[in-house]
């Protein structure tokens, strides 16, 4: 049956306009107004935003991490992510070093087919390259429809690869038409700081940040910036917590180099103190990179605001407080890296963001939803409204009041990192392919609904603007 969502004030990155939606299957097939209404389920939109569905483009549901495994998996984490009013999500699929490619794949399908709520799709982690990584990988592109590579230059034998895995992965990827995407602090110097902290008996989770510090991602970053440079290839670095991170992705960019960063709400919000927190609440706090002292927090949202940064993904990654993090009682480095953020992204963005007059309405649809589609091959079928278009919308009522808290969130975890946070606006309804997921706040989304999306190259998803261009 058609649909028509009337009234509302429909904003994307560019635009901002009262107007109707008419959506015909899966698609939308016409914006405007006057549509004939006759066999149409009308969907009153009044006094509400019309937004582009959020993409998430950093997520790691039912990850193996750290002796256990993150609590949401494809079921809990798109339902959480759907009621925070994203629509697609694209998780890393961890890769084995001697194994198959294709294996990490099978089984990230195994683990999502028929479970999401929401649709997906994978970036794929390298961990090495050889002949037999160098066969596959023009399958995964054309095949999978995976054209991003993840490279971890952190987490020392775990998923760390070293220097030169990295830059010939830049080259691969330029030739493949892939987006290389890094994890970007200096993982030996990181091990080396952390050996020595337990050695003199600092234990607690503030030793998690003080052996991480800021200019080890910064390091890192500048280094993978200038290897991108030499592969003339393109890079996205993931989770930017800090100005020495910042400048060298914007020098990076004022030399031309194809670079891109991505911050995530916990960074703009939280600071370094939280990891202080008696009792080791400070567990609920460690994620990598850490969060960092508070002058950085404002130094990102200068960053957000004048386009050295361009998109937002939460880096999901819950554990559990009690029975998972708590597996770093009396030694930080057994902590379970990661929080549960999929579901707050969004209203956290808009609140601290549009509502605080930070940014405007086309830059946060752009940060949330529209860029990370340019970049990962997604647009124009999702992160937009346009005829033609995935139905994928967010229908958001920026007058609601609320308190984040795990008592009403819908992750699968024991407590929320911005509990007691006052945010204003809420997603009440969401739609995934002209199917509500949420309505009126209540889920009447069904599993399986959301499927898996192959991707297109880098730079073949329309518009994808060069650094340089476009800030
Ligand atoms: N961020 C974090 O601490 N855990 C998830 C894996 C990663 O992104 O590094
Ligand atoms: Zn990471
Ligand atoms: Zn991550």
């Amino acid at each position: 049956m058609k649909k028509i969502i009337k009234n509302g004030r429909v904003v994307t990155s560019s635009d901002t306009f009262e107007g109707d939606i008419c959506i015909e299957g899966e698609r939308i097939i016409g914006i405007g107004n006057g549509f004939d209404e006759d066999h149409a389920e009308i969907i009153d939109a009044k006094g509400l935003y019309v937004f582009p569905g959020g993409i998430d483009p950093h997520t790691h549901l039912e990850m193996p991490f750290g002796g256990t495994v993150s609590k949401d998996d494809f079921e809990t984490g798109t339902i959480a992510a759907a009621f925070g009013g994203t629509t697609t999500v694209i998780d890393f699929c961890l890769t084995e070093k001697g194994e198959p490619l294709q294996k990490a794949i099978n089984e990230w399908h195994d683990k999502s087919s028929g479970k999401a709520f929401i649709d997906y799709g994978f970036h794929l982690m390298i961990g090495e390259i050889n002949s037999t990584v160098l066969n596959e990988l023009p399958s995964v592109i054309s095949e999978e429809g995976i054209s991003s590579f993840k490279v971890f230059m952190a987490y020392k034998n775990v998923f760390q690869a070293d220097d030169a895995t990295l830059f010939q992965t830049l080259k691969e990827a330029e030739k493949l038409g892939a987006l290389v995407m890094v994890h970007a602090e200096n993982g030996d110097v990181i091990e080396y700081l952390t050996e020595k902290a337990l050695k003199e008996g600092k234990t607690d989770p503030i030793y998690h940040a003080l052996t991480r510090p800021p200019e080890l991602e910064g390091e890192a970053t500048g280094r993978a910036a200038i290897l991108t440079e030499m592969a003339n290839s393109q890079l996205y670095v993931v989770h930017v917590t800090c100005q020495e991170a910042v400048t060298k992705i914007a020098e990076a960019r004022r030399r031309g180099v194809d670079i891109w960063g991505e911050t995530c709400p916990q960074y703009l919000v939280l600071d370094q103190s939280y990891l202080e927190k008696e009792n080791f609440e400070g567990a609920k706090y460690v994620w990598s990179p850490p969060l960092r002292e508070k002058k950085n927090l404002d130094y990102l949202w200068k960053a957000l605001q004048n386009g050295e940064l361009q998109t937002i993904g939460s880096d999901q990654c819950s554990f559990d407080f009690k029975g998972q993090k708590d597996l770093g009682l009396g030694n930080f480095t057994k902590i379970p890296n990661g929080g549960p953020i999929i579901e707050d992204r969004f209203s956290i963005l808009y609140s601290e963001g549009v509502a605080k007059g930070r940014i405007s309405l086309g830059q946060f649809v752009d940060l949330v939803s529209t860029r990370a589609a340019k970049l990962f091959g997604l647009y124009p079928k999702k992160g937009s409204i346009v005829v033609g278009g995935d139905a994928d919308l967010v229908l958001f009522d920026p007058k609601i009041k609320r308190t984040i808290s795990a008592s009403t969130h819908h992750m699968n975890v024991d407590y929320n990192p911005f509990e007691g946070m006052e945010v204003t606006g809420e997603p009440v309804s969401v739609l995934s392919k002209g199917e509500f997921v949420i309505r009126d706040k209540k889920l009447v989304g069904k599993k399986g609904h959301g499927t898996y999306i192959k991707r297109a190259k880098y730079k073949e998803s329309l518009l994808t603007a060069t650094a340089s261009l476009h800030l």
